[in-house]
């Protein structure tokens, strides 16, 4: 059978990436494809670079549109990035029915339900494994491989540049840009970075799997987004003495009990000893906890020009395999069918259930404590550990550190304006949420 043809909209790391392997493994690929799969047709703004990677391999062209007419090109793979240019391409390239492969999470968790209805009606497919935990087949494994569970919830690391940036400070005592500009130049970071730090692309990451663990459409503008700009070395520090590592976890949380779900990104504290706790450098893992299976836990590379390709990779194989199937029987793009997909709400921060990590700064003198622990105990918030910093001779304020069981956020939100307001309370109370994961 003649290979299947390819045109790949920008080639920066990703694309170069996609490149290499698809030309190292050919072989490999085409045995387990069933046929060859060649990309002929290469759009990039920078047209010179494009080529010195391509060589006369195939054809460059700057208008990423000549690729999308072209009536020999099979699929389409965006690797431009953003919501803007790469939204009108994609949705161009489906009307022209050509399939899509896409490493844009941003695209997705925004425009995701316009892009897989436009698909749906075109009989195409848009694939994007990429998109979530880069190489690790994170999409595969809660599409298809867990699909006979009720999937409770999902927790991942799923940000490269943030872990790196939180484990290089952990462990070499880095500033953070330092960190930053070293994770940009390995190729890690977004086009923007502050998409990687402020929460941003995890949130993005974390919209999606929650379509597809819940059934639920893609709703990036219902994600709590929070990043690790804010996070203070005395709180890592802290947080080790308390046996927790501090991570940016992306969490998506059916909860039974009121009926919706929780979809949040923000600095966690997670016990050492848990498998993810010791994820390091720009690494990701996602844990995802299940009714049937239990627990299971992926961990692999999430960012960089290879690990990325290899996704990439596998969804040009899926869809070479799948081409010629009824659209009805190829995998659901979220899981459900269409008709199955349900509209239980993305719960307010206010209603989510988590347990805290409070730092006080305090003045050094009796009575403070039990102040603290009356407006905990009248919101009906209990107590798990307090550590209280010994203060240095002739200290007079000191830190109070309270690790809280689970309790609604709401409440911990009023308690924290009457903990503040106290006289004896000398700074910002540092609040961080805190989950066991088990
Ligand atoms: N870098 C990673 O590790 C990684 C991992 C997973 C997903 N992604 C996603 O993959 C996509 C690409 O990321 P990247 O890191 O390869 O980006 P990049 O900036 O390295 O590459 C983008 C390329 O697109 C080209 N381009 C920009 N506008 C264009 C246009 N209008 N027409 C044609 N070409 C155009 C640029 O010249 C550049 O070569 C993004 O959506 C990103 O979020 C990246
Ligand atoms: N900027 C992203 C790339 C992978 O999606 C990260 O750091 O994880
Ligand atoms: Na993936």
């Amino acid at each position: 059978m003649n290979s299947i043809k390819v045109g790949l909209l920008g080639i920066g790391t990703v694309g170069g990436g996609t490149f290499q392997v698809l030309r190292r493994n050919q072989e490999d690929i085409r045995g387990r494809a069933g046929r060859g799969i060649e990309i002929t047709m290469v759009a990039d703004l920078d047209v010179e670079r494009a080529r010195s990677i391509v060589g006369d391999a195939c054809t460059v062209v700057s208008d990423a549109r000549q690729v999308i007419a072209n009536p020999d090109i099979d699929i389409v793979v965006e690797l431009i990035g953003g919501y803007g240019v790469a939204r009108s391409l994609v949705l161009e390239a489906i009307a022209a029915g050509k399939h899509v492969v896409t490493a844009n999470k941003a695209l997705l968790a925004v425009h995701g339900s316009e892009i897989f209805a436009a698909a749906r009606e075109k009989g195409v497919m848009v694939a994007f494994e990429a998109a979530v935990a880069g190489g690790i087949p994170i999409i595969k494994a809660l599409r298809e491989g867990l699909t006979a569970n009720r999937i409770e919830w999902i927790a991942g690391i799923i940000n490269g540049t943030t872990n790196f940036i939180l484990s290089e400070m952990r462990g070499k005592g880095l500033d953070f840009a330092t960190v930053l500009k070293e994770a940009q130049r390995l190729g890690y970071a977004e086009a923007d970075p502050t998409f990687d730090i402020e929460g941003v692309d995890a949130a993005h990451k974390a919209t999606i799997m929650s379509a597809i663990a819940f059934g639920i459409p893609v709703q990036f503008d219902r994600a709590h987004v929070e990043g690790i700009t804010q996070l203070q070395a005395a709180d890592i520090k802290y947080a080790e003495q308390l046996g927790y590592r501090i991570k940016l976890l992306g969490i998506a949380r059916r909860r039974q009990d009121v009926g919706g779900i929780e979809l949040r990104v923000h600095p966690t504290l997670i016990p050492a000893n848990r498998l993810i706790a010791n994820v390091e450098g720009a690494m990701n893992a996602v844990l995802v906890q299940a009714d049937a299976v239990g627990t299971t836990l992926y961990y692999g590379k999430g960012a960089g020009a290879e690990p990325t390709a290899s996704a990439v990779i596998a969804d040009l194989v899926d869809i070479t395999r799948l081409a010629t199937a009824d659209p009805d029987h190829r995998v659901p793009h979220l899981a459900f069918q269409p008709e199955a997909m349900n509209n239980t709400p993305i719960l307010p921060m206010d209603q989510v259930q988590t347990a805290f990590y409070l730092r006080l700064r305090v003045a050094d003198q009796a009575g403070v404590l039990s102040r603290i622990t009356t407006i905990l105990a009248e919101h009906q918030i209990s107590i798990d550990a307090v550590l209280q910093r010994e203060s240095a001779e002739g200290e007079s304020q000191t830190d109070l550190i309270i690790l809280t069981h689970d309790t609604q956020e709401g409440r911990m939100t009023r308690a924290l304006q009457q903990m503040q307001a106290l006289e004896t309370v000398l700074a910002p109370i540092v609040a961080l949420r805190k989950e066991e994961l088990a």
